[in-house]
């Protein structure tokens, strides 16, 4: 499994990124990205804020804020196209405070790009979860749960709201084990980053049956942006392998984006929810991923941690 996943990242990272040729004019929409700062996220914010749309961006207060209007003043935008609102994804006190700014707002969300990510030396957060399940997985998973009602409101049957999980090939590395969730016998900062990452292709899948059982307006898909060089590679060796290799493949943050921005927004994409895509195509995840019982657990065990009794009052 471990080779096959290793070919996969490496016929990644040789493929090239096919762009949105024209940008999709959604002027006064609103989306909201989490970790939307920098990297990918912040690249992200930019392809939407100039397609017209007002972006709301999740990302911790302090330095993390300050890039954010930085990076909007360098990119000439209209700073009331982007809107910072505090949120630390390793908090699900955090998460349930911004979920509740964005419902007091009482605007219909057609949007929700679920970016934040990181990967992490073992740590717990403040809740008591492992960092990078908490943060790339459960934080996101709690975030959908509390914004489905406006993500309902603002979908239709001609354009239904989407979902887009920016998740990782490295789902296909085989690390997901469903009882050890937050690598308590075993733990490695990269195997718990790629377990997160094929959770989110799990709770797509839940997702989109339940959403489309229930006949509601709002798809879902789970992306693989490219492997590109940015900070949630800084402390692994990964890094030097990126640097060479990124040198004659030449993803950029911007490509990266693409491919979310892909699912987010492309009307090709609109019958594919429930996917997980690389490289802007539908690809199956493997086995594990795809196990329907595995997705069923999954998802049971999610609602019992937040303690949620019907996901987004579905
Ligand atoms: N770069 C790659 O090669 C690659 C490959 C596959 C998937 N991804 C995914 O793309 C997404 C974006 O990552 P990136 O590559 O741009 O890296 P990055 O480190 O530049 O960006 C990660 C973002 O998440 C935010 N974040 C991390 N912890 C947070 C927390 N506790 N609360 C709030 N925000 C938090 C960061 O502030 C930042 O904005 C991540 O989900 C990552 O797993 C990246």
């Amino acid at each position: 499994m471990l080779i096959l996943g290793s070919c996969s990242l490496i016929s990644e990272m040789c493929c090239f990124v096919q762009p949105i040729k024209s940008p999709i004019n959604r002027e006064k929409e609103y989306v909201v990205v989490t970790g939307g700062n920098r990297g990918i996220g912040w690249s992200t914010v930019k392809a939407l804020a100039e397609s017209g749309m007002k972006v709301i961006v999740g990302c911790r207060d302090g330095p993390s804020r300050d890039l954010l209007y930085q990076s909007v003043k360098q990119a000439e935008l209209p700073t009331e196209s982007v809107e910072w609102i505090n949120l630390d994804m390793s908090s699900m006190e955090s998460v349930g405070a911004f979920g509740q700014a964005i419902l007091d707002k009482n605007v219909p969300i057609s949007l929700l790009i679920n970016n934040a990510g990181t990967m992490a030396s073992y740590t717990l957060t403040k809740d008591g979860f492992e960092s990078a399940f908490a943060i790339n997985y459960l934080g996101h998973f709690l975030l959908t749960h509390l914004l489905m009602p406006r993500l309902i409101a603002a979908g239709t049957n001609d354009k239904a709201a989407r979902i887009v999980n920016v998740s990782s090939s490295g789902q296909a590395l085989g690390f997901f084990q469903i009882n050890d969730l937050q690598g308590e016998s075993y733990y490695n900062k990269f195997a718990a980053y790629c377990q997160s990452k094929a959770a989110q292709i799990m709770f797509t899948k839940v997702l989109h049956e339940l959403l489309t059982s229930k006949n509601k307006p709002v798809k879902v898909y789970a992306v693989h942006p490219g492997v590109i060089k940015t900070n949630v590679w800084s402390k692994y060796w990964f890094t030097h392998f990126t640097s060479i290799f990124s040198g004659f493949v030449g993803k950029t943050e911007a490509q990266g984006a693409q491919r979310v921005v892909y699912a987010a927004l492309s009307p090709k994409a609109e019958d594919l929810s429930g996917n997980f895509f690389e490289n802007s195509k539908v690809v199956q995840p493997i086995a594990l991923v795809r196990n329907r019982d595995m997705q069923t657990q999954l998802w049971e065990k999610s609602c019992q941690l937040l303690d949620i009794s019907q996901f987004g009052g579905l």
